[in-house]
């Protein structure tokens, strides 16, 4: 992996889409997001089959697109499908414990303070995913959020580390969070509800500083 594929991680699951989510994903990848991270998860999510059929559909035009392919929580989906890797929270089964399973693919950390971070540094996260940086609507426990500040402190410690800034970023804060040190940003809302999904990655993808 490298620091470039976090530049436009585009974060999807059903429950985040007012129209069908493939064609959502599909217009996204056309655009241009660099990575993608499966994320079905809240009270009205697909369950069972349906659950695994979704996320190989999900899987199979990431693969088109030539995206990685990230799973969150779930390791044993992950295993399943042979995914390009998995993304854990501080909540979810350890780095410690996956990292055998998970042999040369790509392993995202949730981060929210220094401590975590260089716990996850250690045991050799793949990149770290910070924030909440601003007020997110999109997950109902997130932690507050931090600011850019927590962004600018990270990399000022981990000068080459792979860093994606989560949690409320927009196509109008997101040079902010550029600037403040961090390789890219992972969106759900921003892509999900737009009215114009690939200017919107358009925008992301376009640095202007
Ligand atoms: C890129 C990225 N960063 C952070 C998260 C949040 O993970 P987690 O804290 O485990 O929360 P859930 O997403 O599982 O609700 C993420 N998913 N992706
Ligand atoms: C999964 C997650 N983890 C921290 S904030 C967040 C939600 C990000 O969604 P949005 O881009 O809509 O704020
Ligand atoms: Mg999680």
């Amino acid at each position: 992996m490298n620091r470039s594929d976090l530049a436009v991680y585009f974060i999807m699951g059903t429950e985040n889409c007012k129209e069908e989510p493939l064609n959502v994903l599909e217009d996204a990848l056309q655009a241009g997001i660099t990575m993608f991270q499966f994320r079905e998860k809240g009270p009205r999510a697909l369950k069972g089959e349906e659950y695994v059929e979704f996320a190989r559909a999900c899987q199979r035009l990431c693969n088109h697109y030539h995206v990685p392919f990230i799973v969150n929580d779930d390791v044993e989906l992950a295993l399943k499908l042979q995914a390009d890797g998995i993304h854990v929270g501080q909540k979810d089964m350890a780095l410690v414990n996956i990292r055998e399973q998970f042999k040369g693919k790509i392993i995202g950390v949730s981060v929210h303070n220094e401590e975590e971070m260089s716990k996850a540094v250690l045991n050799g996260a793949d990149y770290v995913g910070i924030g909440p940086i601003f007020k997110t609507t999109s997950k109902p426990d997130a932690e507050p959020p931090t600011g850019v500040s927590f962004i600018k402190e990270i990399r000022n410690k981990y000068p080459n580390y792979p860093i994606v800034a989560i949690g409320g970023i927009t196509t109008e804060n997101s040079n902010e969070v550029l600037q403040a040190g961090a390789d890219g940003v992972a969106v759900i809302s921003a892509i999900c509800q737009s009215s114009n999904r690939r200017e919107t990655v358009n925008r992301f993808k376009t640095k202007n500083y």
